[in-house]
């Protein structure tokens, strides 16, 4: 999994169009949506976590988690984005990983929203441009370390 994670002053986007056959059905109210004083983390899941998506998600929220802490943001944007990686899961894991990462968070918290999955959308982003503001970071399933 690849992640860029941008401290930001707000995050909003508008869904357009299909980028996929079958993506995410959504309601009218999801076709857009804000968040202001935000960790937008836009995640690419990638083929090597099929081999254990449940550890990547536990990773991926202990990585976001840390970031927040370190940036004091209580409000994540998930953002589906498969532009970090060249190789992709396939999108049904990508959409249950993405989805479990969302819950957990809530579950410690945080106030989270997630972009709609499987759509091409418009989207504005205001980075904060302190020294943490833009931070990466690559997770994988132990298995495919070990290897
Ligand atoms: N492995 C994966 N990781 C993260 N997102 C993934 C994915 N596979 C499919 N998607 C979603 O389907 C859209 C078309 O690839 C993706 N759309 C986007 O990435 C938008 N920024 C428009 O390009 C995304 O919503």
């Amino acid at each position: 999994m690849r992640m860029l994670l941008i401290h930001s002053d707000y995050l909003e986007y508008e869904v357009k169009d299909k980028a996929l056959k079958n993506p995410e059905p959504i309601s009218d109210e999801q076709k857009k949506g804000r968040l202001d004083e935000v960790l937008a983390v836009f995640i690419s899941v990638e083929k090597v976590d099929e081999t254990n998506p449940d550890e990547v998600v536990e990773k991926a929220v202990k990585e976001i988690e840390d970031v927040a802490s370190q940036v004091k943001a209580e409000r994540i944007f998930v953002y589906p984005f498969a532009h970090l990686s060249s190789e992709l899961a396939k999108p049904d894991v990508a959409l249950e990983v993405l989805r479990k990462i969302e819950e957990k968070l809530k579950e410690r918290g945080f106030e989270v929203k997630r972009a709609p999955f499987g759509y091409y959308k418009a989207f504005k982003l205001s980075c904060k441009g302190h020294p943490l503001a833009e931070l990466s970071r690559t997770i994988v399933p132990e298995e495919a370390v070990s290897k």
